[in-house]
């Protein structure tokens, strides 16, 4: 089986003047949970209809399951669920009667089906309540609901969890997380908020302005977004040496302009300027810091709109 779930070459989209991608080298591994995350406008859609063939780009290739020729996609599309944009619900209809629509429309044979998706997606007790009366959570997850009606080896979500609460946030988190601990399941997913996909993707691809800035693990992501203490002295030699014997940590590191970044003790800084202060030297600087996800990613598409 290919190591690689999807894959695109210099995938370009041009709306007349509006290029809302450009040139994009994208890969998902299988079994990944792909966090694609981009302020609004940066091209996350427009990548995801190209995939799912709602759209044709105006170059590069789309490779799906290892397929890139027309007739290979059409058939490689089938082992893919999509939810792209407002998902398509009948307000009037129940969540069971929903999925049982969606099913007869996709072909999908077996009514159980419908009874094990709603299980899936934790929606079988809401009887005879219309969708149209749902919470958005509830009707995220029937939207999810839908995406997974053809047993799906590949999951497409665009902004699932915008607009929830955030219980809605953390429910959408732990389903997706057993849809692809438990079955396996592929996962692109798409966010203009990072934390939101934090604890759930695996794997981040970060967008702006059409171009795909950064593709990184979630523990990248997480070493860059490291906390620690920030230590300026008049000798940076000697502190690095008193933090070495005194605290007995080699946790940090001394950047450029010489101030050190200790990795250890965030929780005690005392005992740390009390350290170094009884070492005979001056503190000109001491704070915790570090980026939170946010912060990350806000500094990352300001760093691209120089690109
Ligand atoms: N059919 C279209 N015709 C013209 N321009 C389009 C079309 N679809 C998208 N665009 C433009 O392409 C760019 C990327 O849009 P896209 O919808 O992919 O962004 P996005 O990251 O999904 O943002 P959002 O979260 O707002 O949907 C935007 O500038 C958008 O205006």
């Amino acid at each position: 089986m290919n190591e690689f779930v999807l894959r695109t070459h210099q995938l370009t989209k041009q709306y007349k003047s509006q290029t809302a991608l450009d040139r994009v080298d994208l890969s998902i591994r299988q079994g990944t949970i792909y966090g694609f995350i981009g302020q609004n406008g940066a091209g996350k859609s427009t990548l995801m209809k190209l995939v799912t063939g709602l759209a044709f780009p105006t170059s590069g290739t789309v490779e799906l399951f290892g397929s890139t020729g027309s007739a290979e996609l059409v058939k490689a599309r089938k082992r893919m669920g999509v939810s792209i944009e407002n998902p398509a619900l009948y307000p009037l209809l129940t969540a069971s009667e929903n999925l049982e629509a969606h099913r007869l429309q996709q072909g999908i044979p077996g009514r159980e089906t419908v009874k094990r998706t709603l299980e899936l997606v934790g929606l079988s007790g809401t009887g005879r309540k219309k969708a149209r009366n749902f919470s958005l959570g509830m009707k995220q997850r029937l939207a999810l609901g839908v995406a997974l009606l053809g047993s799906p080896e590949f999951l497409i979500l665009d902004e699932p969890t915008n607009g929830l609460d955030p219980m809605g946030v953390v429910e959408m988190r732990d389903l997706l997380t057993k849809l692809n601990r438990e079955m396996g399941i592929t996962i692109l997913i798409s966010s203009h908020i990072l934390s939101e996909l934090h604890l759930l993707a695996t794997h981040y691809g970060i967008i702006h302005k059409g171009k795909l800035l950064e593709q990184l693990t979630s523990r990248e992501l997480q070493e860059k977004c490291r906390q620690f203490i920030h230590i300026k002295v008049d000798r940076p030699e000697r502190a690095a040496a008193v933090i070495e014997r005194e605290l007995s940590t080699t946790a940090f590191e001394v950047t450029n302009d010489g101030s050190i970044r200790l990795f250890a003790y965030l929780d005690r800084p005392a005992t740390v300027s009390a350290a170094l202060v009884g070492e005979g030297l001056a503190l000109e600087q001491f704070m915790p810091m570090g980026e939170d996800l946010e912060s990350y990613f806000t500094s990352r598409i300001g760093g691209g709109e120089h690109a």
